[in-house]
């Protein structure tokens, strides 16, 4: 099978593309069809060196540019992935096998809109004037820090590509990014036309590879900043590397996120957003609301609503756009997601709907509802990641806040109901960095994005993703004389 975008070598180093055939293998396969349809090599140690080297040469005139030129950069890279987006939209749903109905407004459109942002933010970064005592006065200079790493999962490859390469490139830094082995080919794509836009070689590469090829850019000396996206198990692996290095670092993690539904809760939007928060993707989103508390008088309406609308969900081949739920990422991640249903089940946990794989080519398995889910079943307090949702019974507002917190994640949290300030009282209580009110896993890049507890450190998008970019230097200045004791 051949693929309209097909990027020609495995790796974007220094402005161009570049080869290294002694890497191992690495086979990209189309999740719907289970055929490799392209095989990348991962990256040599020659490679990740070129990558580090480009990415120290380029960064100090990058930086001494002015915010405007940079942004300027940025903001026409968004502008080419605006215009492309249908080809990047198509590789994406290759690379992810998650429909192109999805692809083509949540992908390249979310990376586009995170270069627009933050190129517009590039002019805008400054320090602040510190009047003090006697005259005197300091000032601040915000900084770049350096070069950044990004690696990714296999999610949402292009978002993720520019969630972290354009805060990183606006704030001066270069970027060595690492996508997941799993989705190689997007990134690959984000950095061609960041190139075509201007940018100059050596500030955004692609290296390819898994865990070891990370590794080796974590505990690099001259790698200034970590940003993953990926598990907690790796999170905490990745963040001990960091830190021996004392390195900034951003962290993205898994979650198994509460959705609580009151009984006042408009059931259609109720309904809406636990699809969104447990389908969208397959399941594969972070931030899903996996264990969606009901409150037991609208408990068998719920149910019967949910069933309905999930009636009409179109599985199929990702790349026709009728189709509304595709295949899993992966035969592993397929396998795992299998193996959660089955101990669902053993728990004693009700299915009500789906948990079977679909028969054919490709990594199919139904949207999956379970009932009469109670806390401390296993697919109620593990990540599942994958379209299996959790239906829990609560009757009283201080329970389920309790119960929603009672987990070492804490990505994201909603509630539905038509009294708001319930709403606002459930939302101040949840332990969680992102919160939905009526509403599921909107995330638009003017809002910080980001986790407590397990779910990480750090915030994405919006103007807090600068300070997670930039390092501020104090600088104070006496007007008076200096008085100094002998
Ligand atoms: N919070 C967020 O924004 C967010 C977004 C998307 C996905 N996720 C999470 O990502 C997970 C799914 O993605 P995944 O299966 O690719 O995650 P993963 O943790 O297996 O891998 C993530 C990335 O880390 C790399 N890696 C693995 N070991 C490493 C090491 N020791 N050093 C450096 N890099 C290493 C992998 O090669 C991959 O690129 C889920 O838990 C999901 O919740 C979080
Ligand atoms: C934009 N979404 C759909 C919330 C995805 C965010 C990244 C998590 O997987």
């Amino acid at each position: 099978m051949t693929y309209p975008t097909q990027p020609t070598s495995s790796h974007f180093v220094n402005g161009a593309y570049l080869e290294d055939a002694a890497g191992a293998a690495l086979p990209v396969i189309y999740p719907a069809t289970g055929q490799v349809i392209a095989t990348l090599h991962e990256a040599t140690p020659a490679v990740i060196e070129a990558a580090l080297i480009a990415a120290r040469d380029a960064q100090a005139e990058w930086a001494a540019m002015s915010g405007t030129e940079r942004g300027r950069i940025l903001r026409r890279a968004a502008d080419i992935m605006r215009d492309r987006n249908r080809e990047l939209s198509i590789l994406e749903t290759y690379d992810t096998g998650k429909p192109l109905q999805e692809t083509l407004v949540a992908d390249a459109t979310s990376g586009a809109d995170a270069l627009e942002y933050f190129g517009g933010l590039a002019a805008s970064l400054t320090g602040e004037h510190i009047p003090l005592g006697g005259g005197n006065w300091a000032y601040t200079v915000r900084q770049p820090l350096g070069v950044c790493v990004g690696i990714g999962a296999w999610n949402y490859p292009t978002q993720i590509a520019c969630w972290k390469g354009a805060p990183a490139l606006a704030c001066g830094n270069a970027m060595v990014f690492k996508p997941s082995e799993t989705t190689p080919l997007c990134a690959l794509k984000v950095a061609e036309i960041l190139h075509e836009a201007g940018l100059p070689a050596g500030l955004f590469n692609v290296v390819q590879g898994a865990g070891d090829v990370g590794r080796a850019l974590v505990t690099d000396a001259r790698v200034d900043k970590v940003s993953l996206t990926g598990s907690v198990p790796t999170g905490r692996k990745v963040y001990a590397a960091a830190a021996a290095g004392m390195k900034h670092v951003t962290m993205e993690l898994g979650g198994k996120s509460p959705l609580v539904i009151f009984d006042d809760a408009d059931l259609d939007d109720a309904v809406g957003g636990a699809i969104l928060g447990n389908f969208y993707s397959s399941g594969q989103v972070c931030s899903n609301g996996t264990r969606v508390f009901v409150q037991k008088g609208i408990k068998q309406a719920f149910l019967t609503r949910l069933a309905e609308r999930l009636a009409d969900a179109k599985i199929g081949d990702p790349m026709d756009e009728q189709v509304s739920f595709g295949p899993m990422v992966s035969e592993g991640q397929l396998g795992i997601v299998e193996r959660y249903i089955a101990k669902g089940i053993e728990e004693g946990a009700r299915l009500v709907t789906g948990g079977k794989r679909l028969d054919g080519q490709g990594y199919y398995i139904e949207p999956t509802v379970f009932a009469d889910v109670t806390d401390e079943m296993v697919i109620a307090r593990e990540e599942i990641f994958g379209p299996v949702m959790c239906v829990l019974d609560f009757e009283a507002e201080a329970e389920v806040l309790t119960r929603a917190n009672d987990t070492e994640y804490g990505l994201a949290a909603g509630v539905f109901t038509r009294d708001l300030t319930r709403a606002h009282r459930m939302v101040a209580g949840f332990q969680a960095g992102t919160c939905f009110i009526n509403s599921y896993n909107d995330a638009p890049v003017e809002v910080p994005f980001g986790g407590v507890k397990a779910s990480g450190v750090g915030r994405e998008n919006s103007k807090a993703a600068i300070e997670h970019y930039s390092q501020l230097k104090s600088v104070f200045v006496r007007m008076d004389r200096v008085e100094a004791p002998f």
